[in-house]
């Protein structure tokens, strides 16, 4: 993989406070790399040290091979597009547009031509008089976008741009950036703590927490085979079931009301069953209900408890002994609260990991 962003043994601190702690990360050429988080876990300010936004502590950040560590924000080469859409409320969206090119001295017919395109690409050509005041929050965002796209930066930096929006703008203009990416081909960091964004857009997915990447994959990695217990729980929605047993060396595992055996879990190379605490993790689209259940290598009665109608399926909460076993059903269910059902899952869809390191078994 040909590096465009290489960050090495980052840190940054606020006083005794450390925001970032020795973070490395080579981020491709081409590559559309999300940071994803919980609220405070540093992927703002991860984005404001690539950009030159915020002076680091110690480490160093590397873009198309040379070491911008203490380069001026406008010496990266690098667009950025804040959550606030941050336009000149004076000027109109042609202005907009035009103003860093005209404060790097672009030639006038170059400006023109590069908004030209650039509004052609957003589809806001029929905007270019307004001013910001008369544009709607996804006509903004466009022009915004636009500002970094004018300038021919090799790299886009996004810090949660979708996050003003309502939800169907956000889906709209979030197939529009992904389409972007096809269709540019920059190098593209993408701050937001949507996972549903994450998922969508990214070609690989940074988890980040307190300061710290907890795994950095693909998003069918990431959802498939999540490194550890935060991981798994973070991603998905419903979250994941959990379970608290004993794994002993022949891949029984025991607990929480529960006793199978584990045998067709794919381990992780090197890694065993070898009498330990464990978390028994299972997402809730493996857990079979009803017909489909009898087919499950793992089989019991549960207790619908609540059952909420989404739309397009409808999530269970069901009982079993004590213990919730959260799944999703068809949006045409029959299921009501107080039926008595079966339910069911195979041991190859499981998770499971290690309650001490809570790393991925
Ligand atoms: N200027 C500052 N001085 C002191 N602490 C700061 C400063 N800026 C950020 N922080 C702290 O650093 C941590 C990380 O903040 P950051 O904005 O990077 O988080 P984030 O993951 O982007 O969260 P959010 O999704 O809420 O924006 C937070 O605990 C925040 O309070």
């Amino acid at each position: 993989m040909q590096s465009s962003i290489s960050i090495r043994d980052l840190k940054l601190s606020f006083g005794s406070f450390d925001v970032l702690k020795n973070l490395n990360l080579e981020i491709g050429k081409g590559e559309f790399l999300v940071l994803l988080g919980s609220s405070g876990c540093g992927k703002s300010t991860l984005l404001n040290c690539i950009a030159g936004l915020l002076d680091v502590t110690d480490g160093q950040i590397f873009i198309n091979g040379k070491n911008v560590t203490w380069e001026e924000p406008s010496d990266r080469g690098i667009g950025m597009v804040f959550q606030s859409y941050a336009l000149y409320p004076q000027m109109t969206v042609k202005g907009n547009l035009a103003f860093g090119l005209k404060n790097a001295k672009v030639p006038k017919a170059e400006i023109e031509k590069r908004i030209a395109r650039t509004a052609e690409v957003l589809q806001i050509e029929s905007l270019l008089t307004r001013k910001p005041a008369a544009l709607s929050g996804g006509q903004r965002q466009r022009v915004a976008i636009g500002r970094a796209l004018v300038r021919h930066v090799d790299v886009f930096l996004f810090d949660e741009p979708l996050s003003n929006l309502d939800a169907k703008l956000r889906a709209d203009l979030r197939v529009e950036i992904k389409r972007l990416h096809h269709q540019l081909k920059n190098t593209m960091i993408y701050v937001t703590h949507d996972q549903v964004e994450a998922m969508t857009l990214a070609d690989r997915i940074a988890i980040m927490k307190g300061g710290v990447v907890m795994q950095l994959d693909s998003p069918s990695i990431i959802y498939n085979r999540p490194a550890n217990k935060y991981v798994a729980d973070f991603i998905g929605s419903p979250a994941m079931n959990f379970y608290q047993g004993t794994l002993d060396k022949d891949n029984n595992f025991r607990g929480d009301g529960l006793s199978l055996s584990v045998t067709g879990y794919p381990f992780e190379e090197g890694r065993v069953a070898q009498n330990q605490q464990v978390w028994l993790g299972i997402r809730p689209e493996h857990i079979r209900s009803a017909d489909a259940a009898q087919q499950c290598a793992v089989q019991m009665g549960a207790i619908v408890e609540l059952v909420e109608p989404m739309g397009s399926d409808t999530q269970i909460w069901s009982v079993v002994d004590k213990q919730n076993y959260r799944f999703r059903v068809d949006g045409q269910t029959e299921m009501t609260e107080g039926d008595s059902i079966r339910i069911g899952f195979d041991p190859e869809n499981l998770s499971l990991f290690d309650r001490d390191s809570e790393l991925r078994l």
